[in-house]
């Protein structure tokens, strides 16, 4: 390899994938996907239902082992990545779900203190100063002394954004993060999703939700027929 090779791209890419063939079971659920999601990008993943959209965000997660191709995400190699590397990747990435996934029986304050020290963190003072300023940026200043249960749900899933902007990370995969929301509520959990991306952040959001990706365009890919490919969106 050249040194021109070696380097090209490399800064800016946080998810490359080359023939990549994803599996659960012996099911092939996709097959041969190649793309790159470059920083700062936001970037939609679609597809009916069944179509893969989970299992290839699992993938990408260390949830379900890269078994064909090739794969980078934030200088981690999939194909290689074993057991004890996946807490590493995980604080590399910030995973948000349908289901929001707070823990029931502590504050807001609680859950984030609970995955800054699961991830390390020491110093209550910096742990505090890393939760006011997470819980700012979705808005939820005011709400850390609360239980889950006494927010609602758009609330709930801005604090499990504010969760997984912690750690400060390099890529943010949203996994049908409006799917339990009514629509306008989508809509304010996605306008804090636009901020934290136009603040420079990349995004990889799976989604169902056409009226919102014709508000906020982007790049957006496709799974279907067990293959991946780049949509083409039409102006409306
Ligand atoms: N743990 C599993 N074991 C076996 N098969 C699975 C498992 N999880 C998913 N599948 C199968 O893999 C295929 C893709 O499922 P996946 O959940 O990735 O789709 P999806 O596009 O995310 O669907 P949805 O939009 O309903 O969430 C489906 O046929 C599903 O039945």
């Amino acid at each position: 390899m050249t040194p021109e090779e070696t380097t090209e791209k490399v800064p800016e890419t946080v998810l490359e994938l080359k023939n990549v063939s994803i599996f659960q079971k012996e099911s092939l659920i996709l097959n041969d996907v190649s793309l790159e999601v470059n920083k700062g990008e936001f970037v939609y993943l679609i597809g009916k239902t069944g179509s893969g959209k989970s299992s290839f965000m699992k993938t990408l997660y260390g949830d379900l082992p890269l078994r064909q191709g090739e794969g980078k995400i934030v200088d981690f190699d999939l194909k290689t990545l074993r057991e004890k590397d996946i807490p590493f990747l995980r604080r590399k990435l910030g995973i948000v779900f349908q289901d929001f996934k707070l823990l029931p029986d502590r504050t807001i304050n609680k859950n984030m203190r609970f995955v800054l020290k699961a991830t390390g963190w020491k110093d209550p003072a910096k742990m505090d100063q890393q939760i006011l300023e997470v819980l700012e940026k979705v808005g939820m200043k005011t709400k850390g002394f609360k239980f889950p249960h006494e927010l609602s749900g758009g609330e709930q899933q801005r604090i499990a954004i504010a969760r997984a902007l912690l750690n400060d990370p390099e890529l943010i995969i949203a996994d049908e993060p409006t799917g339990n929301l009514d629509p306008q509520t989508s809509v304010e959990v996605m306008k804090v999703l636009q901020d934290i991306n136009k603040a420079g952040r990349t995004i990889l959001m799976a989604t169902h939700d056409y009226a919102l990706i014709l508000k906020y365009p982007s790049k957006t890919l496709k799974c279907d027929g067990n293959k991946v490919f780049e949509v083409i969106q039409r102006a409306v």
